[in-house]
């Protein structure tokens, strides 16, 4: 009879991504992807344009259907059990999709609305969300008027209102000055540390990588390596993570979308 072993509770990674595939028409954007985030863990998801970063996060979330593999959040199948996946789940998207015209706080009474949490509940959440992204004081203000980076802290603010524990990144600082770039990322490596949220940032900025980060490297849809930066120095045997990224994907020195 065959014994089924259970991962206890504790032990379950915050996401697990097991060979899964993607296809856009004959463009094959994933292939075979396999990859674990362990819980309150900082995550970086390296790949240049076109990796199949935004494409996984699709799969991740749920706007397309896994047809291929398993995905696991918490343990949960996202496909089995949507719902108890997807409450652990904090997302911000590439593009900016917040209200301009609505006030920050009616932005997140929104989202909060979409989530079920009214009343009392919501407007607490609301006014600790955006106290943790540093935006408290702006809160009657129109979207409009915010930067680039504040509109980024918006969103991280609006991805924590129903307390996930998980949250997924797709290349956060893209297009952000320097202060605002170091802004978000403290923020979001404060959530880490003192929160213990497990996060997944997608990124081709390989400055935004620190030695005690894990990396999963993706590179034309497959995943070339998994490990923490040491070991991918060593595996490559290279000294700086832009340099063990080039070795491993051939891609030549001063060419690519590289930075840092
Ligand atoms: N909706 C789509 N229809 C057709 N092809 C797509 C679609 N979305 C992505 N692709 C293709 O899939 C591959 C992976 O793209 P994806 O956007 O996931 O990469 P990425 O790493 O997120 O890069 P970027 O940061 O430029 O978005 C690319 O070849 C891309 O052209």
């Amino acid at each position: 009879m065959a014994v089924e072993h259970r991962t206890p509770e504790a032990e379950t990674p915050a996401l697990l991504v097991r060979d899964v595939s993607h296809a856009f028409g004959e463009n094959r954007a994933l292939s075979d992807v396999s990859l674990e985030i362990p819980r309150g863990r900082f995550v970086v998801l390296l790949g240049l344009n076109g990796a199949g970063k935004s494409t996984l996060f699709s799969l991740i979330t749920r706007l397309y259907d896994n047809v291929t593999g398993e995905i696991r959040i918490f343990g949960a199948d996202i496909r089995r059990r949507a719902t108890a996946a997807l409450q652990r789940l904090g997302v911000v998207f590439q593009s900016r999709t917040l209200d301009l015209d609505l006030t920050l706080h009616q932005n997140l009474l929104y989202h909060c609305a979409l989530h079920g949490i009214s009343g009392a509940d919501a407007r607490a959440r609301t006014a600790q969300a955006l106290a943790t992204v540093g935006l408290a004081d702006r809160a009657e203000e129109k979207v409009r008027n915010l930067s680039g980076g504040q509109s980024r802290r918006l969103e991280i603010a609006r991805s924590l209102l129903h307390r996930p524990s998980l949250l997924l990144l797709d290349e956060p600082t893209v297009g952000l000055d320097i202060g605002s770039r170091e802004s978000v990322v403290k923020i979001v490596r404060s959530l880490v540390e003192k929160e213990g949220l497990a996060v997944l940032w997608a990124t081709h900025l390989f400055d935004e990588v620190l030695p005690t980060d894990l990396v999963v490297l993706l590179h034309k849809g497959r995943v070339l390596f998994t490990g923490s930066v040491p070991e991918l120095l060593a595996h490559t045997e290279t000294q700086t993570v832009s340099d063990a990224f080039r070795k491993m994907t051939g891609t030549a020195a001063g060419t690519g979308e590289l930075a840092a």
